[in-house]
């Protein structure tokens, strides 16, 4: 159709392009591409087309490219307009395309012919000047021969002969050459190419890399098309039929009119379908997405608006049309200003946000790479989910929990599917509509809390949420439609490790939140929750004040825990009262000093339990691992006369019952030496009690605790009410090593005692236990039962 001569131009003939930058000469990374933009055209792989290059960046990348002997990468600009494009003016995806030869028209400008070869995805710009150039990421087409995708295959095929019949000025042999393809990707993209319709659809046409989902998006433009065809041809005929053509505009008027009128009857559900039909489009859905969601708004227009299924069908619109499914602009983390925000929001916690900090900075240079998913362990009020806000507040992005406690049913994880009456998405939809953004931070707690029911195992639907290889398709039982996923930050927390299942473990990585010391929830009492409490109770800080000691004795005599929940609580009541005072006159300021604190919060809980408990014989204070922090127990042993049975109460596991057993054995093989007759053991029942029966316990490291027990009810000296202990021991009497060492030292600090009896062999253990529980404490290392006896009990028998 030219009427001059192509010729064969090589790449220097194009006259001089802007120097500096990336450079003319400069080569480019293994997998990256010269970028050539182009204006409403898209290039599809297998298609040949003319590209017009005038531009300077465009010569210079095809300058680059042929000078390489490199393919080159055509992306479609956003807005045609623009004539300097620079990166973020481009779509990300294009073709890799191969150049056949450039073009010189007669008046000066160049036409590039290339060929598509296949997709690429931008994965980032690495020049720009003199042109642009990205790092990519080419998209194979697999070969996939699925029964789904040959019968659209089929259908497709059926419905380009149409078409290609219908259309007048047809290509010679492009029937034939349609009709002997075998390639569904290939058809789909030849019939993308030739359609008739606006860029930005053939874009989307593009971007649609799915097979099956591209083949239905062609063919229901070619559908449309086929339409308009079949119509035109009708007009042709009946024109011919000397049909006046203004005649039949005038008729075709009149029926809009008619229809118009009809539907102006019918205004509420029109409004009602047009709103959801805006509103579809402003969701930004992919393509296929997209297609499901019109599908129902389709069978909704047909619906009467009285049936029942009409409700659900709106309901399931609203829940697609409100889902964030476009991704919003992320802001690069800025990492000082992170460190800034954990520091204001936490007191303490260095090593864990240190730890953050690198998985904030590791997210920031690679933001599409597979980041591990934090989980925080710890007992209760910690600061875990408090930390996961202020990781959200780094990223400014929104934050929200989801509760996976007692979720025993795949489907609150994966909603249910839309059959069930009331069904709805499943918990993590739910938190993503909530959070209104795909790439929230979001809170997983207590994933160890996670049960498993008889309808399906939620944890293996957790793994598939927390797996990057699957999370970019993640399917809810209730949209039916894949959501990516991808984008979210996941945090866990859990209260303990154990009963978090292996694989979702393995996901994971683990950071120890293990409470706090008294030191420690002195500064954070100070710094943060006085502050807090405060303001919630409507008091100006000169209106309040409670001083160190109260706080001090307010962690030691009124809350027993390793976080500072229960301390934030109490603080929280000493507030209110100074706010009834005030508010009611009888004072302009309140402070709280410690000798208030009984009249504040009434007697204190904790302190005199354990020399209470202590001051019969028989009574041994015992340290104790659980999921919430250690915490003191009592082993509590008595006699009475029997046939020489052992009584074990106190919901003890088997481990424990067996150490309760190996301690009484211990115990008589040493009667002689505590001065006890061997025959008194046949005459009595021995009951051994370990309180707070409603808890399950276990372990062996209970076994030294009992022992002391058992020798302080048959010797009638008591245990030092100051002094607790832990340790497994042997038949022999030698005291084994145990775990939880950390814990259990700072629960013994936590409860005011002063002497702490350990196994010698945890003495490596020394340097986990805080500074602040060191300090308090004086340590014995117990190498024997005995050494447990003399450093435990008191020296002389108690006064009966
Ligand atoms: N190091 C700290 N500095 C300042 N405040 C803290 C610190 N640790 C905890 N807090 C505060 O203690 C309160 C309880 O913390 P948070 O709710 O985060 O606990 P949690 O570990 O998530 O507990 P749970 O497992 O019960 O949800 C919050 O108000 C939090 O701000």
């Amino acid at each position: 159709m030219n009427n001059h001569r192509d010729r064969l131009v090589r790449a220097p003939d194009l006259g001089p392009a802007a120097g500096g930058g990336n450079g003319g000469d400069a080569k480019l990374p293994q997998d990256a591409l010269a970028i050539l933009p182009v204006r409403e055209t898209v290039l599809f792989p297998g298609a040949v087309l003319p590209l017009a290059v005038n531009r300077q960046v465009s010569v210079a990348a095809v300058q680059h490219a042929m000078r390489e002997g490199q393919q080159i990468g055509v992306l479609m600009q956003r807005d045609p307009q623009v004539q300097e494009p620079s990166p973020g003016d481009l779509h990300r995806m294009g073709t890799v395309a191969n150049i056949l030869r450039l073009v010189t028209t007669p008046d000066g400008t160049h036409q590039l012919v290339c060929q598509g070869v296949q997709r690429f995805r931008v994965l980032d710009w690495v020049g720009e000047r003199p042109f642009i150039a990205a790092g990519v990421v080419r998209i194979e087409e697999p070969d996939t021969r699925t029964p789904e995708v040959e019968a659209r295959f089929l259908n497709l095929k059926r419905q380009a002969a149409e078409a290609l019949q219908l259309l007048p000025q047809a290509p010679e042999g492009l029937a034939a050459t349609v009709q002997a393809l075998d390639s569904p990707a290939a058809l789909a993209d030849l019939a993308a190419a030739l359609l008739d319709v606006p860029p930005d659809e053939k874009q989307e046409m593009l971007e649609t890399v799915d097979l099956v989902a591209r083949l239905d998006r062609v063919s229901r433009s070619l559908a449309g098309r086929i339409e308009v065809l079949r119509l035109s041809a009708e007009i042709g005929r009946q024109t011919r039929a000397s049909l006046d053509q203004r005649q039949r505009e005038a008729i075709l008027r009149e029926q809009m009119a008619s229809i118009q009128r009809q539907l102006g009857e019918d205004g509420g559900k029109s409004a009602e379908l047009k709103e959801i039909d805006e509103a579809i489009v402003k969701a930004g859905m992919p393509a296929e997405v997209e297609q499901a969601a019109r599908k129902e708004l389709r069978r909704l227009e047909r619906m009467p608006e009285a049936s029942p299924e009409h409700g659900m069908v709106r309901t399931y619109l609203d829940w697609m049309t409100e889902l964030p499914w476009r991704l919003p602009e992320e802001k690069p983390i800025d990492i000082q200003e992170a460190r800034r925000i954990l520091d204001e929001d936490h007191f303490g916690l260095e090593k864990i946000k240190r730890r953050i900090v690198e998985y904030l900075a590791v997210r920031k240079l690679a933001p599409e790479g597979k980041a591990p998913i934090l989980c925080f362990v710890g007992p209760p009020g910690v600061g875990k989910t408090s930390l996961g806000q202020s990781i959200a507040r780094a990223m400014g992005r929104p934050f929200t929990r989801v509760s996976l406690g007692g979720v025993h049913d795949e489907a609150e994880i994966r909603g249910h599917r839309r059959t069930y009456i009331g069904a709805l998405p499943g918990n993590i939809i739910q938190g993503i509509r909530k959070a209104g953004a795909r790439n929230c931070v979001m809170m997983l707690d207590e994933i160890d809390k996670m049960g498993r029911g008889i309808q399906g195992d939620p944890s293996a639907a957790m793994l598939e949420v927390l797996d990057p290889e699957q999370n970019n398709s993640f399917r809810d039982n209730y949209l039916g439609v894949p959501f990516d996923l991808s984008r979210v930050v996941f945090i866990a927390t859990a209260n303990m490790l154990d009963t978090i299942p292996g694989p979702l473990r393995d996901r994971m990585e683990i950071i120890d939140l293990s409470g706090y010391t008294e030191g420690e929830k002195l500064q954070i009492a100070r710094r943060y929750l006085v502050r807090r409490q405060l303001e919630a109770n409507g008091l100006k800080p000169e209106q309040a004040e409670i001083d160190d000691d109260a706080l001090r004795a307010i962690i030691r005599s009124y809350t027993r825990e390793a976080g500072v929940r229960g301390l934030e609580r109490e603080i929280g009541r000493a507030m209110r009262h100074a706010a009834v005072r005030i508010a009611e006159g009888s004072a302009e300021s309140v402070r709280i000093g410690e000798g208030e604190l009984a009249a504040v919060l009434g007697p204190p809980r904790f302190e005199d339990e354990v020399a209470m408990r202590t001051s019969v014989p028989g009574v041994a204070t015992g340290l104790a691992w659980t999921p919430v922090g250690g915490d003191i127990l009592f082993i509590e042993a008595t006699r009475t006369p029997g046939s020489g049975r052992l009584i074990l109460t106190g919901q003890l596991g088997d481990v424990m019952r067996e150490s309760a057993q190996a301690a009484l054995s211990l115990v008589k093989s040493r009667a002689e030496s505590l001065g006890v007759d061997p025959g008194m053991f046949e005459k009595s029942d021995i009951h051994i009690h370990v309180p707070a029966g409603a808890t399950p316990k276990d372990g062996p490291s209970a076994g030294v605790a009992m022992f002391t027990a058992l020798a302080s009810l048959l010797t009638g000296r008591t245990v030092r009410s100051d002094t607790a202990m832990t340790g497994e021991i042997s038949l022999r009497g030698l005291v084994l090593p145990v775990g939880g060492i950390k814990e259990k030292a700072t629960a013994a600090a936590r409860a005011g005692l002063k002497r702490v009896l350990m196994p010698a062999r945890n003495r490596k253990d020394y340097e986990e236990i805080p500074e602040d529980a060191r300090a308090r404490l004086e340590f014995t290392w117990l190498e024997r039962a005995e050494d447990a006896m003399a450093a435990a009990l008191e020296e002389r028998p108690a006064a009966a």
